[in-house]
């Protein structure tokens, strides 16, 4: 852009001109004048002109030059280069598709440089909206080519300007032009003079000159061809300036890249002013290529005329990589999910990332200039920040972790990092502080602290908080001089509930079951879930018994309620309670629970539903449990087991039709224990299943004995725990001790419990089908104490049901006891099940049977269980 300054009085002058024209033609005229900064701004106008038309027209041609930006950004190359090019400033392998031009704002005004005639403006789309009826334009530019503005005439009305007006706006550009023309030599002479005398410059002076300088440095005069230029030139070109110098672009490098020099070298002109012409890729290995940047500007005569142009390329790889690195800190900066901030000195905020004010919720103009006290949550004492400035001031760095406030007031923790930044001279001129939004992390800490003391399901505290919260209660009650009640809350044959109705029934079962243990409890007192079926509720403030046993009846009423569940179904629960007091049945948390959970089990052994408190002779019980169980590992090898042997008689002909194996332990020094008490320690030390193992290979050989001796026994019976079916080689097991033994299949009955079936069904389905194929009869045992499903009971291989003692006990006086004996007596026969009624122990009992076509039945009233020689002579009789 020349930059010339025009007197007032040449102004006066052109806005007479422009009078002048705009009166013979009576219309309107403007001149618009291209700015630094390449925007056309009104320079004078004809009276009368109206503020809304010439903003039209400037609007116009401002429009115009930032499409003609885009337009002109990016020329497209053709990339072959017809001869090899030794001379090509971008080498000769370099890729032409990375050359761009970047136009200066001075030459973005292509559309103000064609002349034109619009006689009827509102016909022309891209002029519609400009309320003007007719209009003429003629670009204004300098001797140079550089361009200087825009003369338009116009009139409010369509077809008011014609060809003459045309020629008479020519005129008077033209005037204009002269007018500039004057105006650029009386400059460059006055800048002559300032400077020197331009000739008394020697030719050979100027060559040395210039070769002195690294850049390539050029001139082309008007017809573009080179007329100068530096040995820098000849080096890249590799071509002696002989070879350059009258030479033209299209000579040296074929007529594309020609094309585009010389678009770069027109520009250069219209700018009338340097411009960096073209940025571009020297070497084909992008990690050592030069980064050449090209700078052209006119070359005029002192009269200001075009003489040509002058070019200078330079290596800018410093500069673009110093410009990369830039962008790409900045990139960072703005693209981090970090907050990041940087203060001077004294703590002002100079910046922030987009991060950071997301982050806090304040906006950029809201934070610069501000002193990070602003977010200041209150949390921190003064010492805090104390030391995290001496550690900043001493070693440049501090990190941690600081709760800060955001501007609605929410505050929040973040891990922090702020470094001290400092000048060359080594002293602090800025701080920047990174910082990561750690809420997620804290909730996530507090969501597993959580976990780890309360239960997942009903949000209870778990056992270790339960510890936690017993030793606390303990200190309490020290101090009040207090009672404090523990109690064990076990709910009896849940696992049924989990097996029958699936553990998501189960679930919503123990949450509402926590809701109501928990509705009965005053506030103070403590409930938490310590196992999948098991409670504790700590209550403080007893005083009496009396007030333990009330507690503990509030907490039974909550059973008396059925349980809804999802399917609609009405559900019941029972649970056995243990109480233990502070301080009577112990001092400490630990023997306060173990007592509970002693005082629970012998609730549990006198029948569930049920409640008992803490003696001391408990503590001895369960002192006998632990000797009972490391009795039993001795017990295999030392022969104490045995078997006995109960007769199953056809209820129709009371004769022998099998006999059930059970077991007996007489250890010698405990003397003879009930498998009621030791098969229960037995499963739970794992022991049962070799203890199992040995009652089958024990019977097994009994019936081969039995059969060798011609003693028709039927079946034999053998009780199979849920363990020994859980274990994947027990169908194996069962065919190897048949094998082994040589009892026929068909000689061989396994009972198993209706619970272990239901507890992993498909195994069980699977395992059992296996077994029954061989010609093994299958029974569940226990039959109704469970809770089988018709339809789950229809899909076991099984053969028999035994009805449990406990509904033949007070048959046919008891009506609930009858009326299940006689459905599980008509159920078993609708799915072709033999009915077994296991304790029958008197006449009535066994006609009732009779009658309700119940099969066959064992108990008391036939035979109690036999040693095996007795109960052979049981089979003679018999028979
Ligand atoms: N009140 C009364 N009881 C009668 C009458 N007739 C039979 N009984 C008893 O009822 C129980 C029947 O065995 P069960 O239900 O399988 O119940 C068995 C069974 O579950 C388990 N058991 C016994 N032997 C074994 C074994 O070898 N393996 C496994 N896993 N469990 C066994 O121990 C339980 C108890 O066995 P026992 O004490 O022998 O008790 C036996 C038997 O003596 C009667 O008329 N009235």
């Amino acid at each position: 852009m020349i930059d010339c300054a025009i007197s007032q009085k040449q102004l006066t002058d052109w806005a007479n001109d422009l009078q002048l024209v705009a009166d013979i033609t009576q219309s309107y005229a403007v001149i618009l004048k291209v700015n630094a900064a390449g925007e056309y701004r009104q320079l004078i106008q004809s009276e009368l002109c109206q503020q809304d038309d010439i903003e039209a027209l400037i609007r116009h041609f401002n429009h115009k030059a930032h499409l003609n930006l885009y337009q002109n950004a990016t020329p497209k190359v053709n990339t072959s280069s017809t001869r090899a090019a030794p001379h090509n400033p971008f080498n000769e392998s370099s890729t032409f598709s990375q050359y761009q031009v970047n136009l200066p704002v001075d030459v973005r005004h292509a559309a103000a440089y064609q002349q034109a005639l619009i006689p009827d403006v509102k016909a022309m789309p891209q002029w519609r909206d400009a309320g003007l009826g007719s209009l003429i334009y003629l670009p204004i530019i300098w001797s140079s080519g550089a361009h200087f503005g825009v003369f338009c005439l116009y009139h409010k009305a369509a077809l008011q300007l014609d060809d003459k007006a045309l020629q008479l706006a020519s005129l008077t550009v033209n005037s204009l032009q002269l007018n500039l023309s004057e105006l650029h030599r009386a400059q460059r002479q006055q800048m002559t003079v300032l400077r020197g005398d331009a000739q008394s410059i020697d030719i050979i002076d100027l060559q040395t000159f210039i070769d002195s300088f690294e850049e390539h440095i050029w001139v082309k005069n008007t017809e573009g061809v080179y007329t100068i230029c530096n040995q820098s030139v000849e080096k890249a070109w590799d071509l002696p300036r002989s070879d350059i110098v009258g030479k033209t672009d299209e000579d040296l490098f074929g007529k594309a890249i020609a094309d585009i020099f010389l678009n770069g070298d027109r520009l250069a002109i219209e700018a009338g002013a340097p411009i960096i012409v073209a940025e571009c890729l020297d070497g084909e290995n992008k990690n050592n290529h030069l980064w050449l940047e090209t700078l052209k500007l006119p070359a005029l005569t002192p009269d200001g005329e075009l003489a040509g142009v002058i070019g200078m390329t330079r290596n800018i790889s410093k500069h673009k990589e110093v410009e990369e690195q830039l962008t790409l800190a900045t990139n960072v900066f703005k693209h981090s999910f970090e907050g990041v901030v940087v203060t001077d000195r004294h703590g002002n905020i100079t910046d922030v990332n987009g991060a950071f004010y997301e982050i806090t919720g304040y906006s950029r103009e809201e934070l610069l200039g501000q002193n990070p006290r602003l977010f200041n949550s209150g949390r921190h004492e003064k010492a805090f920040f104390e030391t995290m400035w001496n550690n900043l001031l001493g070693g440049g760095k501090w990190n941690g972790e600081i709760w800060n406030r955001r501007k609605d007031g929410t505050i929040f923790p973040q891990n922090i990092t702020i470094s001290a930044i400092y000048d060359e001279v080594g002293e602090i001129r800025y701080f920047v502080a990174v910082f990561a939004d750690i809420s997620a992390q804290k909730q996530s800490e507090a969501q597993l602290a959580h976990l780890a003391y309360f239960d997942p399901l009903t949000h209870l505290p778990n056992r270790m908080k339960l510890m936690i919260q017993l030793k606390q209660e303990i200190m309490h009650a020290k101090r009040l001089n207090s009672q404090l009640a523990t109690v064990f809350i076990d709910v009896d044959l849940f696992k049924h509930i989990n097996d029958s109705f699936g553990h998501s029934i189960g679930d919503e079962m123990l949450v509402e079951l926590a809701k109501r243990l928990r509705s009965q409890l005053q506030e103070q007192d403590v409930l938490s879930r310590i196992g999948s079926d098991e409670f504790v509720a700590l209550i403080s403030g007893i005083q009496y018994h009396e007030d333990a046993t009330a507690a503990i009846n509030q907490l039974r009423q909550v059973f008396e309620q059925p349980f809804v569940v999802s399917t609609g179904d009405h559900l019941r629960l029972t649970a056995t309670m243990g109480v233990s007091l502070y301080p009577s049945d112990g001092s400490n948390a630990d023997t306060l629970l173990r007592n509970a959970d002693a005082a629970m089990y012998r609730a549990k052994s006198e029948g569930r539903n049920n409640y008992a408190f803490y003696t001391e002779s408990l503590t001895k019980e369960s002192i006998e449990h632990l000797k009972l169980q490391s009795a039993l590992y001795g017990a295999l090898e030392q022969n104490a087991l045995y078997l006995m042997y109960q007769p199953k008689v056809d209820l129709v002909t009371r004769k022998t039709v099998g006999v059930e194996a059970l077991l007996r332990w007489n250890d010698p020094i405990l003397g003879q224990i009930s498998p009621s008490v030791f098969i229960p320690v037995a499963e739970k030390s794992g022991l049962i299943y070799d203890i199992g193992l040995w009652v089958l290979e024990t019977a097994c050989q009994q019936g081969v004995h039995w059969l060798a001796a011609g003693k028709q026994f039927g079946r034999i019976a053998v009780n199979v725990a849920g363990q020994q079916l859980q274990r994947n080689s027990f169908v194996e097991d069962v065919k190897r001790i048949l094998t082994q033994t040589g009892l026929p299949a068909t000689c061989l009955e396994l009972e198993v419990t209706e619970s272990v079936m239901m507890n992993n069904p498909d195994v069980a389905i699977r395992d059992l089908k296996l077994l029954g194929d061989l010609g093994i009869v299958l029974s569940v045992d226990d039959f109704g104490t469970g809770y089988s499903s018709l339809n789950y009971l229809k899909k076991l291989p099984i053969h028999k049901l035994k009805i449990d003692q406990s509904f033949v006990r007070d048959i046919p006086f008891d009506t609930n006891n009858t009326a299940i004996a006689k459905a599980v007596i008509v159920l078993g026969h609708a799915l072709k099940l033999e009915i077994v009624a296991e304790g029958v122990e008197t006449a009535e009992q066994a006609d009732f049977l009779t009658q309700n076509l119940c099969d066959q039945a064992q108990g008391y009233l036939f035979s109690r269980p036999q040693l095996p020689a007795d109960v052979e002579a049981f089979f003679t009789k018999l028979k």
